[in-house]
């Protein structure tokens, strides 16, 4: 192998007459075209020799293969990598040399067998696996859809209705689900696996087994009907999920087409639509997600010091409210013994209660047995003091945000625990270090922001001050990776790195509203554009409360951008607080059902009048000297209708929402508040909801240039006032014609 070639595969040719052809590219073993051309090249041999009677084909180091080459996909979508013509993998190589070799095969699977990795492993004619293998077709989750054969190959395994299962949502079995289904054709411990993959395969030669081309298996198969009915079932299901997206569709197409018209033109049509997919933009925004998830835990200065993460053994949760029980939840499923803090029997009582309603959700979605509930509940333990503190490895405050009970608890926290414990805060907003103020413990501490429902949402902010020792954030990313979220370091700010990029979000709804844009229309249409929710929704979902809270948090500290308004509380005032009083933008049923409600408009007219239209300063002025007269009154309306934005687009309200979403996105970027644009694209997409084929905010915003932006702002900014106003970094990023996401240079790092 020449040292520029990524991966390859070693053939080895025992005494027995097998031959062991060896799939290598770290980490994952993946499908580089120098793997699959090295495959083609060993299994050429290997039907050539006389003394090969047999093959197997396994992955190095406990892994088959993590699929085809990921990192290849932005030079093939560049042009910058030379393809093999169309069909050469899928049909010269994995159909007419793998499937068709006039000698049998058996792929050994260890550790995993995903994407490409899996659908080399189905044109082998049997399968071993270990139990705790993983085996799937993930690619939908890269806006592509299975290219080497496995959308013609898995049904025929597995059954129509699993198949489109496994695919569509991206979900990869265990070896030992794998050999139910038939997939795998024996389970075997690790270290038998190569042995027994041996003598399968001989015994193959000697006919004692079945050697078996999946493509052509029919048995798995349901009648044409029943196929064309699950089909028709799984297309609706898929448009309602995802109704963005093409490629689930695609996806479907083409096992249709299999099933219709045989699998050769059904492997036809995936080609077809594979190509098609892999220069989407969802494919694009899709893989900028993939590896910008695996980017967060790539922290300059931290995370390559050479610095081993410490173990926690134990850690003490600082009270027991919805994020509290949350965190405990969370901390507990991953098998970390917890002690959980309250001021008294009755709070602690519903503290532990809130968890233990955690766990028996899990139970009735069975996702877990009581069994493993009664395991897990075990490992926490109520207290009302701080006298088991002695020993924990880290704590985590989640008391209300109060600045004065932060201070005290710290206080305390810094005399009971051992002096090398990490103490953490959820707060998501007070700055940390007011918190540590009263302690000398500021290289410990640090923010861990969790959201809310805590044990569900997969994003982990790691806030860290100026003093936060690297050490200390080495060891929250561990525990971050260990409880499955995904951890996100930042910087201290009002809003850390969500809610601050995500504030002028409902401002600018708000905005809308008041400008004669329907409250419902705006839900709608950000809705539609792929987030989970719209923003009045959200505020009803989030409470009138915590918004008040929160949003007075930025009025404060960006008074000059902020849009300040008073229908949330005009509406508070009226006892509408949200989904919880049933009340609130829609009016709630009590299954949860929200609707519309007509009465909004007369809030919107109060908050209206008293925040009064943005207009000209001299006009203004012109208005309040003829204040009260006929012409006033005249003006005013005429200025209104002038104003009213009753009749934007689905695309104005988008790009009125998000544009300022974006602006503040590049503030924070100025102020280094992250490491990297990527940072916020998962943020937005794990604490948001933004939609991951998007690709993330700054993704998203350089898709459509910083030019365009920064020149929309510009206008709204003069009708409607610095709301609006494109911020410097955004002004000289459009002036240049530079992205967004380029790296900064000398920013004012806060980290
Ligand atoms: C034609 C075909 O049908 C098309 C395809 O096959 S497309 C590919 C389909 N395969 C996939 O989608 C699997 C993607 N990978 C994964 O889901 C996970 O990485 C995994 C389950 C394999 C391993 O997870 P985990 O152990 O948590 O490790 P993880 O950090 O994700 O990955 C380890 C490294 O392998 C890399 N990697 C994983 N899969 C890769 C792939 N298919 N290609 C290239 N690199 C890959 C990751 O980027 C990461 O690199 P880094 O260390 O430089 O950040």
């Amino acid at each position: 192998m020449g040292s520029n070639k990524k991966g390859r595969t070693v053939l080895e040719v025992g005494a027995d007459g097998v031959a062991l052809i060896t799939l290598i590219n770290p980490p994952v073993n993946s499908l580089s075209f120098d793997v699959l051309t090295s495959l083609k090249e060993s299994y050429d041999k290997a039907l050539q020799r006389d003394d090969v009677k047999a093959i197997v084909v396994t992955g190095a180091k406990g892994k088959f293969s993590g699929g085809f080459d990921i990192t290849a996909f932005g030079g093939i979508q560049g042009g910058k990598v030379e393809e093999p013509k169309p069909g050469y993998i899928s049909i010269d190589i994995v159909t007419d040399t793998l499937e068709g070799a006039r000698k049998p095969s058996v792929a050994a699977i260890d550790g995993l067998a995903l994407g490409g990795g899996l659908e080399v492993a189905m044109a082998c004619h049997a399968r071993i696996s270990t139990p705790t293998a993983q085996l799937g077709l993930p690619e939908l989750q890269l806006g592509i859809i299975p290219g080497f054969g496995g959308t013609q190959r898995l049904p025929r395994l597995v059954g129509l209705s699993k198949a489109l299962e496994m695919m569509l949502m991206s979900k990869p079995v265990k070896g030992q689900e794998a050999h139910a289904l038939g997939l795998v054709d024996a389970i075997v411990p690790s270290d038998e696996l190569v042995t027994v993959a041996r003598r399968w395969a001989l015994d193959m030669v000697e006919c004692k087994k079945p050697w078996v081309a999946s493509l052509y298996k029919t048995d798995k198969l349901e009648p044409l009907g029943d196929a064309r009915e699950i089909l028709k079932f799984a297309r609706v299901q898929a448009r309602k999920q995802a109704p963005n997206l093409e490629h689930p569709q695609a996806c479907i197409d083409a096992i249709e087409e299999g099933i219709i018209s045989g699998p050769r033109a059904g492997l036809v049509r995936e080609l077809e639509n594979f190509q098609k997919l892999l220069h989407s933009d969802t494919c694009k925004s899709l893989v900028h997600i993939f590896f910008s998830q695996r980017g967060t835990t790539k922290v300059p200065g931290v995370t390559d010091l050479g610095l081993m993460p410490r173990k926690i053994k134990k850690v003490a949760i600082i009270g027991g409210g919805l994020m509290g029980s949350g965190i405990a939840t969370a901390l507990i499923l991953s098998n970390y013994p917890v002690i959980l803090k309250e001021v008294n029997e009755k709070f602690l009582e519903a503290g532990l209660g809130r968890v233990k309603a955690n766990l028996q959700s899990r139970v009735k979605k069975g996702k877990m047995t009581q069994e493993r509930l009664e395991k897990t509940l075990s490992l926490i333990k109520g207290t009302l003091d701080y006298e088991s503190f002695r020993d924990v490895d880290m704590v985590i405050e989640a008391v209300i945000e109060k600045v004065s009970l932060k201070q005290q608890i710290f206080a305390d926290l810094e005399k009971y625990c051992p002096p090398q414990c990490i103490l953490a805060s959820n707060t998501s907003t007070i700055d940390l270090n007011l918190v540590g103020e009263k302690t000398r413990s500021h290289d410990r501490i640090i923010g861990a922001h969790f959201f809310s429902p805590a044990h569900v949402m997969p994003l982990l902010e790691i806030v860290r001050t100026q003093k936060t020792s690297p050490q200390v954030i080495v060891d929250l990313l561990d525990v971050g990776k260990k409880i499955k979220k995904t951890p996100v370091v930042v910087g201290n700010c009002t809003g850390f790195a969500v809610n601050r990029v995500f504030f002028p979000y409902t401002q600018a709804a708000i905005l809308l509203a008041e400008h004669g844009t329907d409250v419902y229309q705006i839900d709608q249409v950000i809705n539609k554009f792929g987030m989970p929710m719209g923003p009045f929704r959200l505020v009803d979902l989030v409470g009138f409360g915590v918004a008040i809270a929160t949003g007075t948090q930025f009025v404060e500290n960006f008074p000059e951008r902020s849009y300040k308004s008073m229908l949330v509380p005009l509406m508070q005032e009226d006892k509408r607080a949200g989904e919880a009083t049933r009340k609130g933008f829609y009016v709630y049923d009590s299954k949860r059902k929200a609707s519309p409600d007509p009465e909004i408009k007369k809030y919107i007219e109060r908050a209206r009048s008293i925040s009064g239209m943005k207009v000209d300063p001299k006009v203004s002025l012109f208005l309040s000297f003829i204040k009260g007269s006929l012409i006033e009154v005249l003006l005013r309306v005429v200025l209104l209708v002038k104003l009213k934005l009753s009749k934007l687009s689905s695309k104005d309200i988008v790009e009125m929402i998000f544009f300022p979403v974006v602006n503040e996105a590049c503030r924070v970027l100025a102020e280094g508040i992250v490491v990297k644009a990527s940072d916020l694209d998962i943020a937005s997409v794990m604490g948001m909801g933004f939609p991951p084929y998007r690709g993330g905010i700054t993704f998203w915003a350089d898709s459509l240039g910083s030019k365009y932006i920064c020149s929309r702002l510009e206008e709204w900014s003069k009708a409607y006032g610095d709301f609006f106003k494109p911020c410097a970094y955004l002004a000289e990023r459009a002036a240049k014609g530079a992205s967004l996401s380029a790296p900064v240079e000398q920013a004012k790092s806060r980290l």
